[in-house]
């Protein structure tokens, strides 16, 4: 029979100027950019997080220290990839994922299928079970004044056993 497990992730980073803004492994010419101890990659942060709970693994700053230098500035795709590591060490296989994203500006619905091809390569997974959906908050709270970026993720895993 298969074990099905689910994991859940949430996160946010500020929006400023003068930072590249990574967003689902590619960078979006944008303004403003995403701030963090990483390339600060909030989807792909989500992604990590949904999956190590999923698996009962902590969360990505428990794995990836925002103190460690190791992780300054890095490509949130090799954290990804180190998860992926981890989750089928312990004999998962991803389900699907379901994304959202809460950004006021700018629209990312022309950079979803290059997002998808991208973390589907970096996760070697199918492009069908990798779902990114966006939306505004309507101007409304911090996403909404531009201020920052947010993201959800729910994962399904599963093991053979
Ligand atoms: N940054 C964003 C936000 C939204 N979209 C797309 O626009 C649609 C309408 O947005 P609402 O906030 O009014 O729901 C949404 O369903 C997305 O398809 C986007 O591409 N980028
Ligand atoms: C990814 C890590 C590590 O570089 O740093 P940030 O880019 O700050 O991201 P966050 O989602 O706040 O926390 C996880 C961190 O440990």
């Amino acid at each position: 029979m298969n074990k099905f497990r689910i994991g859940f992730g949430y996160d946010v980073h500020q929006l400023q100027e003068g930072y590249d803004f990574w967003l689902g492994g590619i960078k979006i010419e944008h303004s403003k950019g995403a701030v963090g101890h990483s390339d600060a990659d909030v989807l792909i942060h989500v992604i990590c997080d949904a999956l190590l709970g999923a698996a009962n693994l902590r969360d990505i700053g428990h794995h990836f220290s925002d103190q460690d230098p190791e992780y300054k500035g890095i490509d949130s795709k090799i954290l990804l990839a180190d998860v992926m590591k981890m989750i089928r060490e312990k004999g998962y296989e991803i389900g699907n994922l379901d994304t959202t994203i809460c950004l006021q500006l700018p629209k990312v619905n022309p950079h979803i299928d290059t997002m998808k091809t991208c973390l589907a390569e970096v996760m070697a997974i199918a492009e069908d079970d990798i779902s990114i959906k966006a939306t505004t908050t309507e101007k409304l709270g911090f996403v909404g004044r531009q201020e920052g970026v947010s993201a959800y993720c729910v994962a399904l895993i599963y093991k053979n056993n």
